[in-house]
C-alpha cells in the first residue's frame, strides 16, 4: 500500500510538473492568430517574432502570400510587445523564397497587373519600412524577389551552400528600381550594377564576399545566428535605432511613394510587351520541364 501511495504521488507531482511546464511554455512563446502560409511566433520573454513563410512548394510571392506578410509586418509593427523579428522559410535547406510569382505576370490582364504590382509596392514598403530590428534567418535559395525580401532585412544570415541575387535580366525581365536600390545599398554601386545587369546568382560564400549577406553558417546554425544578432541589435536604443533606419531608407521609398501610380503603369507596360511576355513564358516553361 505504501508503495503504491508513493507512485501516486510520483505521477500526481509528474502531472503537477509537466503542468506547470506547459504553463511556463504557452506563456514564453504565444502564436499570433496566423495564416497558415504566414506562420509567428512570439516570444514573450524577449519580444522576438519569428516570422516564417510556409506556402508550398517555394514562397513565391503570389497575391496571398504578399498580402499575408504585409499585414503581419503591420501588425508587429503595431505591437509594442514585439522588440524585434526574424523572417524565415519553412523549406529549410531548400528554398526561403523563389520571388515573385512569375505565373502572376504571365499572360494576365492590365488590371491583374495593376493590382498585383500595387501589392508588390505595399510589400516593398511595409518591410522595408519595418520601424524595429529585422533579421534574414535565409535557410535556402533566394532569387530575385526573395533576395530583395531579405536585403529588407537589417541584417543577413544565409546557410551554406544556396544561391542568393537578383537575377530578373536572365528571365527577361528588369528588377524595379526600388530593388536596384536595396542591392546597391548592400554591396555598392559596382558590385549592383554587374550583379543587375549580369542577372548574377551568388553562391552563399561569393554573397559574403560582397557583403551581400553578412554570415554563411550551417543549416542549424542560421536560426540560432540570426537570433543571437537580434538580440544584440535591440539592445540599441530603440528611438535612436528606428529614426536612424527611417532617414537612411526614406528616400527610395518616398520615391515610389510619390508615384505608386505611375510606377504600376511603367511595370504593366513594361511586362505586357510582346518579347517580356514571350521570355517570362519561355522561362516558365523552362522551369516546369527542369524536372523531367
Ligand atoms: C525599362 C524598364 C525598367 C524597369 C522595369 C519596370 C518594372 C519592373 C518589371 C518587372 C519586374 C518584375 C520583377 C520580378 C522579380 C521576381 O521576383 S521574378 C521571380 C523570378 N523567380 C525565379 O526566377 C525563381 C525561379 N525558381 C527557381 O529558380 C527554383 O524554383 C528554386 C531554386 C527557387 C527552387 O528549386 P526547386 O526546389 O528545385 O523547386 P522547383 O524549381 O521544382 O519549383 C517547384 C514548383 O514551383 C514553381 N515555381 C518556382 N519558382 C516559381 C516562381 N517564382 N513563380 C511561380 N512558380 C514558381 C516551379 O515551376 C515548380 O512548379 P511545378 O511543380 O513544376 O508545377
Amino acid at each position: 500500500i505504501q508503495a503504491l501511495q508513493i507512485s501516486e504521488n510520483k505521477i500526481i507531482k509528474t502531472k503537477m510538473l509537466s503542468r506547470a511546464c506547459f504553463r511556463q511554455f504557452s506563456a514564453s512563446i504565444r502564436r499570433m492568430s496566423s495564416t497558415n502560409i504566414v506562420e509567428t511566433n512570439i516570444d514573450s520573454g524577449t519580444g522576438f517574432a519569428t516570422v516564417t513563410l510556409s506556402q508550398p512548394p517555394v514562397n513565391s510571392l503570389d497575391k496571398n502570400l504578399l498580402t499575408a506578410i504585409t499585414d503581419r509586418f503591420k501588425k508587429l509593427s503595431d505591437d509594442s510587445s514585439v522588440t524585434g523579428a526574424i523572417l524565415t522559410s519553412k523549406f529549410d535547406g531548400k528554398v526561403f523564397s523563389a520571388g515573385l510569382n512569375i505565373v502572376d505576370m504571365f499572360q494576365k490582364s492590365d488590371d491583374h497587373l495593376g493590382e498585383f504590382w500595387g501589392m508588390v509596392q505595399e510589400w516593398y514598403l511595409t518591410i522595408q519600412g519595418f520601424p524595429k530590428p529585422l533579421v534574414s534567418a535565409i535557410n535556402g535559395h533566394a532569387p530575385t524577389g526573395g533576395c530583395a525580401m531579405a536585403l529588407m532585412s537589417d541584417y543577413r544570415v544565409m546557410v551554406e551552400g544556396k544561391t542568393i541575387g537578383l537575377n530578373e535580366t536572365l528571365l527577361g525581365i528588369v528588377a524595379p528600381f526600388f530593388f536596384a536600390d536595396l542591392m546597391i545599398a548592400a554591396v555598392g554601386r559596382r558590385h549592383a550594377e554587374f550583379a543587375l545587369n549580369n542577372g548574377y546568382l551568388y553562391t552563399s560564400d561569393e554573397a559574403l564576399k560582397i557583403g551581400l549577406v553578412d554570415e554563411v553558417v550551417n543549416l542549424d546554425q542560421v536560426v540560432p545566428t540570426a537570433l543571437k544578432i537580434l538580440t544584440k541589435m535591440t539592445k540599441t536604443p530603440q528611438p535612436a535605432y528606428q529614426v536612424c533606419k527611417n532617414f537612411l531608407r526614406k528616400e527610395t521609398m518616398d520615391t515610389l511613394r510619390n508615384d505608386r501610380a505611375g510606377d504600376i503603369a511603367h511595370f504593366v507596360g513594361f511586362v505586357q510587351q510582346p518579347n517580356v511576355q514571350k521570355a517570362i513564358g519561355g522561362y516558365l516553361q523552362a522551369l516546369k520541364q527542369r524536372k523531367k
